[in-house]
């Protein structure tokens, strides 16, 4: 199976390369490809001849956002539209990697994919455009709602705690921010298996559509600092304490959803797929920054 994967330097396609196995990643980024002007990209895809595509890069600075709203809508909101044209013209399914920021986060409960979308900042706005384009650009789609995403790879929330806990004793963590954190090289292994189920059953109506992908279990930020702590304090790496605080102690340009779980049952019943709960895989991604 070829994929052609959007980026060349994000955690999701670090770890689809990692991850790939018998399967040929082909990544794709700036400068051949550039988000911001993808139409016409058309030609520079098909020559790579992929089987599916996958949509994992985009403008991902949630803060930046909020002063750059057009160059975010033109990466995350449109250029997801001009690749699920190119996939439907090559008559191949495109997976397309979208966020939990698309809902205002005041359900109490996790998110199933039927919710009503209200994103509430800049970049929640043009992920949720990119959703409607590619919808609108092909029948042939996934779109993979994912949430709080950390690797040993690139920057997120994960390496900042161990940055900060290298240098101070004390780190400040909201503590009512729900979510799931998730290692994206679990994600890789799901998106490998869902890319399989649409290359292998070309026709079947159900497998396509929208689903959330997230690690079980759900955790506070302070909790999974406290987790990181306690992994990398046991590996002899850096330890500090987490003291736990409000979100409005802590302000940002852009409002973050409290409740980011997202309900993943239907990935597992559609597609077989189902990601390990979070603090399995914790382990193995704070091995791998505190024992290089
Ligand atoms: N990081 C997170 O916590 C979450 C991420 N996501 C989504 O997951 C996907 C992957 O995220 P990460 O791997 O964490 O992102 P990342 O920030 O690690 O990587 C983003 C990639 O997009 C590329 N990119 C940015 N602008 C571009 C442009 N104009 N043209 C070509 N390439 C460009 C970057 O070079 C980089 O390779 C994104 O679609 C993101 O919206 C969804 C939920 C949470």
């Amino acid at each position: 199976m070829r994929v052609l994967v959007t980026g060349k330097t994000g955690q999701i396609v670090t770890a689809l390369l990692e991850r790939a196995g018998d399967t040929n990643i082909l990544p794709v980024g700036r400068p051949e490809l550039d988000l911001a002007r993808a139409e016409g990209a058309g030609g520079l895809l098909a020559a790579m001849e992929p089987d599916v595509i996958v949509s994992a890069a985009a403008y991902t600075s949630v803060d930046k956002a909020e002063t750059e709203p057009e160059l975010a809508q033109t990466v995350n909101g449109e250029a997801p539209g001009h690749l699920a044209t190119v996939a439907a013209e090559l008559g191949i399914p495109i997976i397309h990697i979208s966020t939990d920021y698309v809902f205002d986060g005041q359900k109490s409960v996790p998110y199933v994919e039927t919710d009503a979308t209200r994103p509430l900042g800049a970049y929640g706005r043009s992920k949720l455009a990119g959703e409607r384009a590619v919808i609108a650009g092909t029948a042939n789609h996934v779109i993979l709602r994912t949430a709080w995403v950390y690797s040993p790879f690139g920057g997120n929330f994960l390496k900042t705690m161990l940055r900060l806990a290298s240098d101070r004793p004390e780190v400040r963590v909201v503590r009512d921010q729900l979510g799931s954190p998730t290692s994206a090289l679990d994600i890789a292994d799901a998106v490998l298996a869902v890319g399989r189920n649409l290359v292998n059953m070309p026709d079947e109506a159900a497998l396509r559509g929208t689903f959330h992908m997230t690690a079980g279990g759900e955790a506070s930020w302070a909790d999974f600092a406290c987790a990181i702590m306690t992994v990398s304090g046991d590996m002899g790496g850096p330890n500090a304490s987490i003291t736990a605080i409000d979100t409005v102690d802590y302000p940002t340009p852009a409002r973050r959803p409290a409740n980011s779980r997202l309900s993943s049952a239907k990935l597992a019943e559609v597609h077989g797929v189902e990601l390990p709960v979070w603090q399995d895989s914790l382990c193995e991604v704070v091995s791998r920054l505190v024992r290089p």
